[in-house]
């Protein structure tokens, strides 16, 4: 049985050649990161319901139709009444913040290898793009001890124990999110054909940019697996494309966490549930950091599209295979496996 990280690994993008820039060093944004037409944020003309996404308190009695209806028209919301303790949020993101802060000779010993799924270094969605983004990563699938080591050999420890308490944590309240969300889509746990999941965390820095009018920050993308848990910390930039709106600011909330649908969701939904389309922007007042947890099944598990009352839109395929197109098609994926 191969897990979530040999899927991803056994699907490599060529990132060797896209090293995350010294942004400590740069006074200005250089060419290779100068993007060209990102100011299209459109004027803010509807209501403000059409330009905030939900936020939902789990612990409301009609939290089965919220999900539901934020999963059908936006893909994502925000949640309250989590259950993830503020002191361990607080943890994670000061653990992320110590290592971005790292001089860059030190963050590139735990770079992510060639043929690797973890580790230091730019997104995977990065060589689809001609000009690189004000954003540098580190990915997590497990323990994250061996290139913790690399980066403090004497004080690797409470780096990992944060990681650690922080997926199970996660682990727990996607589960949660889940069976939500098969309720209110009128999906039983057992006609999906998996039992257990996989995931992985994702720690997201967007360092103090000069012009952010000519950079961005991560590109438009949408996320592959079944649903992300975002802590976005306390800073803006994350925005969602929304049809006839255009792109909208998802505002920080203090304690509440950002959860979107995937593109696994979307294709599991038989195209009932939106897979979110978003980006980030680069902000030149403060150094945005995030921790995404990406929740899926395991790798070798079939996605069936379930609707008892439509024609399935798309064919079934393993997790695995879907990633495998997505590393070679990016957002042609989804048209690619559509019947
Ligand atoms: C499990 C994963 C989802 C992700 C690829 C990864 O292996 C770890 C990084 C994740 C991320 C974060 C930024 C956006 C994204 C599209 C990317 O390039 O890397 C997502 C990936 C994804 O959803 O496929
Ligand atoms: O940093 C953010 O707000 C978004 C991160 C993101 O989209 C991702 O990790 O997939
Ligand atoms: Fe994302």
């Amino acid at each position: 049985m191969s897990t979530l990280s040999e899927a991803y690994a056994d699907s490599p993008l060529h990132l060797q050649h896209i090293i995350p820039m010294d942004f400590e060093s740069v006074q200005t944004v250089p060419d290779s990161h100068s993007w060209p037409q990102i100011t299209d944020f459109p004027p803010a003309v509807r209501s403000d319901e059409e330009l905030t996404i939900p936020i939902i308190d789990l612990t409301a009695p009609h939290v089965v139709e919220l999900v539901g209806d934020a999963c059908r028209t936006w893909g994502m919301f925000q949640v309250t009444g989590h259950g993830v303790p503020s002191i361990l949020l607080e943890d994670v993101e000061s653990e992320a913040r110590r290592l971005f802060e790292l001089p860059a000779r030190q963050k590139i010993k735990a770079l992510r290898s060639p043929g690797g799924a973890t580790g230091y270094g730019a997104a995977r969605i990065a060589p689809f793009f001609s000009k690189n983004m004000w954003h540098e990563g580190f990915t997590i699938m497990g323990s994250s001890v061996d290139h913790a080591r690399e980066l403090w050999p004497h004080d690797y420890k409470r780096f990992c124990d944060a990681m650690d308490d922080y997926q199970k944590k996660m682990k727990v309240l996607s589960y949660k999110l889940w069976l939500l969300i098969l309720k209110s889509l009128d999906i039983t746990e057992e006609q999906v054909n998996w039992s257990s999941s996989d995931g992985a965390l994702q720690l997201n820095s967007y360092p103090c940019c000069p012009d952010p009018n000519r950079a961005i920050g991560l590109a438009p993308h949408t996320d592959t697996l079944l649903l992300t848990i975002l802590h976005q910390s306390n800073s803006n930039g994350l925005q969602i494309f929304r049809d006839g709106v255009g792109w909208v600011s998802v505002s920080p909330l203090s304690g509440a966490l950002v959860v979107n649908a995937g593109d696994l969701l979307h294709i599991v939904s038989n195209g009932r549930f939106s897979t979110a389309y978003h980006r980030v922007m680069a902000n030149q007042a403060c150094h945005r950091v995030s921790i995404a947890y990406f929740y899926g099944p395991p790798a070798e598990s079939l996605m069936v599209p379930v609707c008892e009352t439509q024609f399935p839109l798309y064919r079934s395929l393993t997790v695995k295979e879907y990633i495998s197109i997505k590393a070679k098609h990016l957002e042609k994926a989804l048209l690619l496996i559509r019947i």
